[in-house]
């Protein structure tokens, strides 16, 4: 499997991908969940979670069908609240401050924590617009300065040299894969500080999946990111560190390469070995 990846990423011209960067404990975290509860209705979807997020690494949170994963991940920047009959208790503390506080903007934690979907989701206009999009709404105006970032974020997303001559034709017609860099440019055009990726290559096929794990891997220099995939190869070729996930519980949470290798649990050494999932 492992040499077959290497190959489609040969033939596509992609470079080999480095291995995450030495892990230091030390490194801050981003974001601290302490013993995080959530309802939907009578539902409880997620279960005292407690979890480190640590910044510039690549988090990956495993486990299977409907054990929570995307609802944690909307919880970080609180988009679950646009669901209706949502409970949370607990806390999650981001950069000092707790995001579950009634006080704490929604909007302003949007900003700085920016999410892409599982499938490409940019908006019928152009593709210009759909990177400036975010900067206009926070007032940007001058023409120049769009221009800059702009270019800044289509470059940041590892897609400037395919479409920065024809800046103007709809982001819809762009391949999946394509869609998939210029959502991740229009995240990035807010210069956010965490960005979270709801299976971003889900839709994807293989040469676009590999971009856009490349991609994962270079932003991870400048952005803590969050990760939710169902690709066990994947979580083990870009992230840091994995938490699995199950009925709404975190079973483990480690180095990626232990727990890959020498899992502590043996719910998580089932489910990554395919025994159930
Ligand atoms: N809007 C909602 N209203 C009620 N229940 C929900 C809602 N969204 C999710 N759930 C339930 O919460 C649980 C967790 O769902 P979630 O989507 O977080 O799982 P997941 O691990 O991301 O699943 P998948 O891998 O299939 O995307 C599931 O039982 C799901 O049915």
């Amino acid at each position: 499997m492992v040499q077959m990846i290497e190959r489609t990423r040969e033939r596509a011209g992609l470079k080999a991908i480095s291995r995450p960067p030495e892990l230091a404990d030390a490194r801050p975290l981003v974001f601290d969940t302490k013993r995080l509860n959530l309802w939907y209705g009578n539902h409880h979807a997620l279960k005292n979670i407690d979890l480190p997020i640590r910044e510039n690494e690549v988090t990956a949170i495993i486990g299977p069908s409907g054990c929570g994963k995307s609802t944690y991940i909307k919880t970080l920047n609180r988009m679950v609240d646009l669901i209706g009959g949502v409970r949370t208790s607990g806390e999650i503390i981001y950069r000092g401050r707790n995001i579950l506080d009634r006080g704490f903007s929604p909007e302003e934690l949007r900003t700085r924590v920016g999410m892409v979907f599982q499938k490409p989701n940019p908006f019928p206009k152009s593709i210009y617009d759909n990177v400036a999009y975010g900067p206009r709404i926070h007032g940007i105006r001058s023409k120049k300065l769009l221009d800059e970032i702009v270019e800044k974020s289509l470059r940041g997303a590892a897609i400037w040299e395919e479409v920065k001559d024809r800046l103007k034709a709809n982001a819809c017609s762009l391949s999946g894969g394509q869609q998939q860099r210029i959502c991740i440019a229009r995240a990035l055009a807010v210069e956010p500080d965490v960005i979270l990726m709801d299976e971003p290559t889900s839709a994807l096929d293989p040469i676009s999946t590999l971009r856009v794990e490349e991609l994962v891997q270079e932003l991870r220099d400048d952005y803590s990111i969050v990760i939710v995939t169902h690709n066990m190869q994947q979580a083990g070729r870009i992230s840091g560190r994995t938490a699995f996930f199950l009925n709404g519980e975190v079973i483990e949470y480690d180095e990626t390469g232990k727990m890959f290798s020498n899992p502590e649990d043996k719910r998580t050494e089932d489910y990554i070995s395919g025994r159930f999932g």
